[in-house]
């Protein structure tokens, strides 16, 4: 793997109520996408339970030693590639929450992260959603490195907060990686124009992963997607079970930055985004 790019997959995959079937349908995506030349591969939220209030206790695992987990260590070890493992619902100290993992091509677990903001909305004729009625929220931003790239992680409605995604750029970020799975109310609105806005202002790539669209349950947008540092989409999908490529160049990220140098640029005597974590 170079320096300074790679090549990616994100997989849209199908999600039933089989989580051994998800798992299954997951990681033979996972040896097709291997098969096309990915040295990365993303899966969507919530991969191996459908996505809803009522569903996440019951599918609920502990990390590193759950079913889950162990496919996502085995994929990533067996193909000598990352993976990162889309999300799935933890379980720690009798609380929950919608977890994303990455790992290493040894198989190691190199990054957990826990959504950070909740999904709670209410649109009168549109959707309503609370995760917080069972879900607990994570604390901690998250990076990994890939060949010397520093990536973050965020979880679908976490895309909507612009801070978290500056404080990722200000860690070092180049790439940023939300699994997620919008609706069929906001998606066609939002979900293009926010990857947009989170990679041209941070000037980043980012990448978004959704489920397909199923036709019971929560139904998602679909549309998988990678934006370039510039905004641009340099690949979508469609909204059903799909693999989408890039050849992801990091050198894009440096072009950008020093040809609109923004964040030397910034105000930060008037303004400024500060880390109340760790500094
Ligand atoms: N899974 C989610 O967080 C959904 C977020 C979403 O649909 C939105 O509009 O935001």
């Amino acid at each position: 793997m170079s320096q300074n790019g790679f090549r990616a997959a994100l997989i849209q995959s199908l999600v039933g109520t089989d989580r051994a079937k998800n798992l299954k349908n997951a990681s033979s995506l996972i040896d097709k996408a291997k098969a096309n030349g990915a040295q990365v591969v993303a899966l969507p939220e919530c991969f191996n339970s459908p996505y809803g209030t009522k569903f996440f206790a019951e599918y609920a695992e502990t990390i590193p030693d759950g079913p889950t987990s162990k496919m996502l260590s085995e994929a990533a070890k067996n193909h000598s590639i990352y993976v990162i493992g889309g999300t799935f619902p933890e379980k720690d100290n009798n609380k929950f929450y919608n977890t994303c993992t990455v790992w290493n091509p040894q198989g190691e677990m190199v990054a957990k992260f826990r959504k950070m903001h909740l999904f709670d909305i209410d649109i009168p004729n549109g959707i309503t959603f609370k995760e917080s009625d069972i879900l607990s929220g994570g604390d901690d931003l998250v990076t990994f490195q890939i060949n010397g790239v520093t990536a973050g992680l965020g979880i679908c409605y976490d895309m909507r907060f612009e801070e978290l995604a500056k404080l990722y750029r200000l860690k070092g970020c180049k790439l940023l990686v939300y699994p997620g799975a919008f609706n069929m109310t906001t998606g066609p609105l939002h979900w293009e124009l926010l990857q947009r806005a989170r990679a041209l202002d941070n000037q980043v790539y980012v990448f978004a992963i959704s489920p397909a669209r199923g036709e019971k349950g929560y139904i998602a947008w679909g549309h998988s997607q990678v934006t370039d540092p510039w905004g641009k989409v340099v690949a979508q999908a469609q909204h059903g079970e799909e693999i989408i490529y890039a050849d992801v160049d990091f050198g894009e990220c440096d072009k950008v930055r020093s040809q609109i140098p923004i964040f030397h640029q910034r105000r930060s005597d008037i303004y400024d985004t500060v880390c109340k974590i760790n500094g």
